[in-house]
């Protein structure tokens, strides 16, 4: 069997070429990260069909555009993928280094192309830049793969090691034959320029399964949050409290509302009320502990969910968020408001069916607060304190 390198490289250069207006037109129905990634992997394919095409016309065009040009293309595009694959992966980008790295790697590529022709340590040198990018792409893959991973990941990994094993082989031989070039049919071109020419496939079949994944976990996040007060919302407290409530382990709620909010809505305006909500929010979360759940339920009640917690931890805590509340200045159209929220606390009771149940006696618990004058904790089946 015959392999002709170049066409196999033309072959690379053609498959990148058709899937990337693919997933460049695709970007259009997306916003955010999702549609970032997209639209640098799209650039990917397109930067790599150029380099492979330019790469496959090695001896039939000056080495400045076959060498010079196509090893600038393909650096761009090296790069840019471990850009699109940090961003999926939700690790800082790094854009100094993969820059730095890829001209470093581009000059040297320069000098031993053009200035001083020297075919083994250009090779050394490309193999040097893709390991450092597989190391900037490995190292935060290897971290999400031990937190658990997903399946996604673990095909990317595949892709990038195939990528690994396809450079070494092309490594040895350089070590071993004594005639080499980059369209000589030897095992370790021929496993390059297969792995490269399938590669656009694969790898986009990864990339796609890895963006897929963060999309459905940014929906599920959406999906959970309250968007005026990035708290949890109703969805989420009811599964988290399932979830607590199915340990059986302690577990206490907090029904927490705003005093007289509907006076600042009319004094000060809707937007503002929603200013305040949001105010109120994050100053009761930076008293939380890591593990309690804090959501909005609707209007301007809260409800808060405090895993392995008694009626002491419960009541404490309540105290800290009312006084904290109570001694926040809200100044609204140059005038300080006062602002103050009622609290009821449950605690679970082996009576209690449910975490509905429980929500249901802290919400009459606040219900006790708000009828014996507000700004208060009541416990639940405790008299007013
Ligand atoms: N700005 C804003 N206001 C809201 C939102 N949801 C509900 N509200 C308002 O919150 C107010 C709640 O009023 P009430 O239920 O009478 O309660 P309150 O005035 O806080 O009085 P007490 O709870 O009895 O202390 C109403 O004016 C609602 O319009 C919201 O998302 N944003």
């Amino acid at each position: 069997m015959h392999l002709d390198l170049a066409t196999l490289s033309l072959l690379g250069a053609l498959q990148a070429l058709l899937i990337a207006p693919l997933l460049l037109l695709a970007t259009r129905a997306y916003t955010g990260r999702a549609r970032t990634s997209l639209r640098i992997w799209g650039t990917v394919l397109v930067l790599q069909s150029l380099g492979w095409l330019l790469a496959a016309l090695r001896g039939q065009v000056s080495d400045w555009w076959s060498i010079v040009l196509a090893n600038g293309v393909l650096i761009v595009s090296y790069a840019e993928t471990a850009r699109a694959l940090r961003l999926l992966l939700e690790v800082p980008q790094r854009r100094g280094w993969l820059a730095a790295i890829g001209l470093a790697a581009w000059l040297g590529i320069v000098w031993f192309g053009v200035v001083q022709p020297d075919y083994r340590t250009r090779v050394c040198i490309a193999a040097a830049m893709l390991g450092c990018y597989l190391g900037m792409l490995l190292w935060p893959l290897r971290h999400a793969l031990r937190r658990g991973g997903s399946t996604a990941q673990r095909v990317m990994l595949l892709v990038l090691a195939g990528a690994a094993v396809a450079w070494g082989l092309r490594l040895h031989e350089l070590a071993t034959l004594p005639q080499v070039g980059l369209l000589r049919p030897t095992p370790g071109n021929i496993a390059n320029m297969v792995y490269g020419t399938l590669e656009p496939v694969f790898a986009t079949l990864g990339f796609l399964l890895m963006y897929n994944e963060a999309a459905q976990a940014e929906l599920r996040r959406l999906a959970r949050t309250d968007p005026l007060t990035g708290t949890f919302n109703r969805l989420a407290l009811d599964e988290e409290g399932a979830r607590m409530f199915g340990t059986g382990a302690g577990l206490a709620v907090l029904m927490l509302d705003a005093d007289h909010f509907k006076a600042i809505n009319d004094r000060f305006g809707h937007a503002v009320g929603d200013r305040v909500l949001a105010t109120l929010a994050h100053g009761m979360g930076t008293l939380l502990r890591p593990g309690d759940i804090l959501g909005r339920v609707g209007g301007e009640e809260f409800l808060l969910l405090l895993p392995r917690s008694d009626l002491d931890d419960a009541r404490a805590l309540a105290e800290a968020l009312r006084a904290h509340v109570a001694t926040m200045s809200l100044e609204l159209d140059g005038e300080v408001q006062p602002i103050s929220v009622s609290i009821g606390v449950a605690v679970r009771t082996p009576a209690d069916r449910d975490a509905a149940a429980l929500v249901r006696r802290a919400d009459r618990a606040l219900y006790e607060a708000k009828r014996a004058g507000r700004n208060r904790v009541v416990a639940a089946d405790e008299a007013p304190a």
